[in-house]
């Protein structure tokens, strides 16, 4: 006769099949290709040594280079690794999981609320080159924002194209929000007037602006960021500003170098990741937050509306370490 597992144990087996359904579900198996990359290196080495010695140490090192964490993060990772197991006098290479675990969280953890312009009536302003999912991004924290019962305003500033204009209209029709927007070429300035003036009189929770990402014109793009920014300064200056850059995660290192140059020109106060599902290259969703310190707030994980979810440094490792 099979007996019940004990309560406690029930407990544990229906959090587990709830997890792999819901939120975290999504997140493992988007993380699916960077979690072979990062813990199928990390596994091969700890596999093939017994005892932490300087081999153990200088192989690992090369398998989180590999998995995309890049050089500078790999040798802070190292450094407090080698300083950790001499505390705590670990000689099982099996406890280097734990180990390796606690510290890709710790690199990664923010002392301030990500989210502080979710509760404020807030301005977002959204940056990134063409093709990173700028646009599909907006969308979505459109209708999540919307699904919460927030009023949310759009602005359609990064006016270079006609159909990064239309593309974004489109997305507001499927979100059921509110855009303003001009024609191709209009000034983005005018445009952000316009729509801080919409959000103010619709009492809009948030207005979302979609702005322009031409890094090869850097000191246009400086001036047509610093512009908007003047005018929200100006027009709306009890709003809380939030500076979100968009980058693809597929671009691996790209990506890393495109934060270092936006953020030369501007306040970025966060990241968003895209396109982590079918990426091996996750792993610089740690590198962008060691190197730049700039905190990843939302990442994508697929090309659905609900497929943005909010970063979290203890789901995001523990995903990556599911086995
Ligand atoms: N798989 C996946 N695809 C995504 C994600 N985010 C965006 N995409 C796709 O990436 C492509 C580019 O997205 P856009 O939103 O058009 O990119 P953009 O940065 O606005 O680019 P422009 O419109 O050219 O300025 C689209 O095919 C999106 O569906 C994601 O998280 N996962």
């Amino acid at each position: 006769m099979r007996e019940n597992p004990p309560a406690e144990q029930r407990k544990g087996i229906e959090m587990t099949e709830e997890k792999k359904k819901g939120f975290f579900g999504k997140l493992v198996e988007g993380l699916s290709k960077t979690r072979n990359n990062i813990l199928g290196g990390v596994e091969q080495v700890i596999h093939n040594f017994k005892a932490i010695d300087e081999d153990f140490l200088e192989e690992l090192e090369e398998a989180l280079i590999v998995a995309d964490l890049g050089v500078g993060t790999t040798i802070r990772i190292m450094e407090d690794l080698r300083v950790k197991i001499k505390e705590r006098k670990l000689r099982d290479v099996q406890d280097v999981r734990g180990l390796l675990q606690e510290e890709l969280v710790e690199i990664m953890r923010t002392d301030q609320d990500p989210y502080i312009f979710e509760r404020e009536r807030s301005v977002l302003l959204v940056i990134g080159v063409n093709g990173v999912g700028k646009t599909t991004t907006i969308g979505k924290l459109a209708h999540q924002y919307k699904s919460q019962g927030k009023k949310v305003v759009l602005a359609a500033a990064d006016t270079f194209r006609a159909a990064a204009i239309d593309q974004l209209v489109e997305w507001a029709n499927r979100a059921s929000v509110e855009i303003i927007a001009q024609g191709e070429n209009a000034d983005p300035g005018a445009v952000v007037y316009d729509a801080v003036q919409a959000a103010k009189a619709r009492k809009a929770d948030i207005l979302i602006c979609d702005t322009a990402g031409r890094l090869h014109n850097k000191k246009n793009l400086m001036e047509e960021l610093r512009k908007v920014n003047r005018i929200i300064e100006r027009e709306y200056p009890d709003a809380y500003k939030e500076v979100l850059l968009v980058l693809d995660s597929t671009t691996g290192q790209n990506a890393l170098q495109q934060a270092k140059q936006f953020k030369e020109i501007a306040d970025i106060t966060g990241i968003v990741l895209t396109k982590l599902d079918g990426t091996a290259k996750g792993g610089i969703a740690i590198a962008i937050q060691a190197e730049h310190e700039i905190p990843v707030k939302f990442i994508g994980v697929g090309e659905g509306l609900e497929d943005l979810q909010k970063f979290d440094p203890v789901s995001f490792v523990e995903a990556l370490f599911e086995k």
